[in-house]
């Protein structure tokens, strides 16, 4: 079993009817659901391969918060939102191609996160229902240069048609960003600490002299 500090928090936030709940669970199960109850929220323990991780196979241990039953950014309890945002590690944040309002939505929800985490949050931007093209409200151009823009991961899915396991993707890419910040941070902190072993040794070595 691994360290608590190896699981990585996910929560899939968004306004609703964008696919936030089939996207969960066709990464964790494969399979697309066509009706949900949406005032449900779940949080899904899931293990995932990542076999491109420098050479050898890794697997990711997440747990992947589905958020669900509010109408907008806007109306979700902010304690709640905050609850949300303190718990997670990192953000998918899910909107529709479909629609317009909920590209825009997703914008002020990433705001409001960067304002609360001071140390930087993984954030993916995914654009889903890619397989609804004639529907199409927002360009695959505006999805991106809004992810790049905020130093954000940025994809489009469908959770319909998924078949080459692509919805998994970001959640994969976030551990993997996630993993590294914890190993920078790391190592950060273990320089830190020598470095103040080594300036109280010089304090003691000064006084006793
Ligand atoms: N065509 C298509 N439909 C999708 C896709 N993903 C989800 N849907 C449908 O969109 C509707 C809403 O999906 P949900 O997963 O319930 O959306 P949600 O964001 O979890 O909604 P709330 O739980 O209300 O917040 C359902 O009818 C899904 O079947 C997709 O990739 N393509």
């Amino acid at each position: 079993m691994s360290a608590k500090h190896d699981i990585i928090r996910i929560a899939i936030l968004g306004p609703p009817g964008n696919g936030k709940t089939a996207l969960v669970v066709k990464t964790v199960s494969g399979r697309f659901i066509w009706n949900y109850d949406p005032t449900l929220e779940f949080i899904y323990k899931h293990a995932m391969v990542d076999s491109e991780s420098g050479g050898e196979s890794k697997t990711h241990e997440m747990e992947i918060l589905d958020t669900a039953g509010y109408t907008s950014s806007v109306d979700m309890d902010s304690v709640q939102r905050e609850g949300y945002i303190k718990w997670a590690d990192a953000f998918v944040l899910l909107y529709s191609i479909t629609n317009l309002n909920s590209f825009e939505e997703i914008q002020s929800l990433r705001a409001v996160i960067v304002e609360s985490k001071k140390l930087g949050a993984s954030i993916a931007i995914v654009g889903n229902k890619a397989d609804l093209t004639h529907l199409r409200q927002v360009k695959y151009e505006a999805g991106k240069e809004y992810a790049d823009e905020h130093g954000c991961l940025s994809y489009e899915i469908s959770s319909r048609t998924d078949c080459q396991g692509s919805v998994a993707q970001p959640f994969i890419d976030l551990c993997r960003e996630v993993k590294a910040k914890r190993l920078r941070e790391g190592v950060r902190l273990r320089r830190r600490s020598s470095a103040s072993r080594l300036l109280r040794k010089l304090i003691q070595k000064k006084l006793t002299m």
